[in-house]
């Protein structure tokens, strides 16, 4: 069924001002910002991504992507950043959830699920109930010895996809291997509430306006 509601873009990846300018111009709702990861092609220095969250104007969210796990770790991270949103793309404590909204009541909390198989739907739900205020599921990997936490351009299997958005109480970003060519299969499968893009929109590790409006132009 085709959904009477705009799916909202959150552009990933964000390497500069000038790439969080582009972004925002050709419409994205939310700018991610790539902390330490233990893999990964988008990583940026906090100094850089707090730069961006600064020139960022509401009504646009700033996603701080952290892997850390340790409550304290989390808040240190988001203090240096000041970004509105944490994206935890590694798991955390049931209780991480209510230490970081006593701590920080104002920045939103999106929980990555790493879709594999339909364990990942009882995880997801765990996370709604431990607090998280939105979902993002991803193609990742965290059972690898280098854990891979996100930014793998890899499709997941999005029929568990579409359970997990069928049964949660909370919005869902969908991420993963999205572009102009599969984002609208991804849409009428999956009916998340967001898209999560980071390499389908880049060219040689840099985000590519032309991309990024054929990408657009494929949902709109
Ligand atoms: O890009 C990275 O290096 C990265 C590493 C670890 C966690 C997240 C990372 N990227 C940010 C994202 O969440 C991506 O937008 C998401 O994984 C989708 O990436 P892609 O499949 O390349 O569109």
């Amino acid at each position: 069924m085709e959904s009477q509601f705009r799916t909202r873009i959150k552009i990933c990846c964000i390497s500069s001002p000038e790439e969080a300018r582009l972004a925002i111009r050709l419409g994205a709702d939310a700018l991610g910002l790539v902390g330490r990861m233990p893999s990964g092609p988008g990583v940026v220095a906090d100094e850089l991504a707090a730069q961006v969250v600064r020139a960022t104007p509401p009504p646009i969210a700033t996603f701080m992507l952290t892997s850390e796990t340790r409550t304290e770790d989390i808040i240190a991270h988001q203090r240096r950043v000041g970004a509105n949103t944490i994206q935890l793309v590694d798991a955390v404590l049931p209780e991480t959830y209510a230490q970081l909204r006593l701590a920080l009541p104002a920045v939103k909390l999106v929980q990555v699920i790493h879709v594999i198989d339909e364990k990942n739907l009882a995880e997801a739900l765990a996370a709604v109930a431990n607090g998280a205020d939105a979902l993002l599921l991803d193609s990742g990997n965290p059972n690898l010895a280098i854990k891979e936490l996100g930014g793998t351009g890899r499709v997941h299997n999005w029929q568990v996809s579409r359970q997990i958005v069928a049964q949660s109480p909370v919005p869902v970003f969908l991420a993963g291997g999205l572009n102009a060519e599969n984002a609208r299969q991804a849409i009428e499968t999956v009916q998340p509430f967001g898209l999560d893009i980071c390499s389908g929109v880049r060219t040689n590790g840099h985000l590519d306006a032309r991309r990024l409006e054929t990408f657009l132009r494929a949902i709109s």
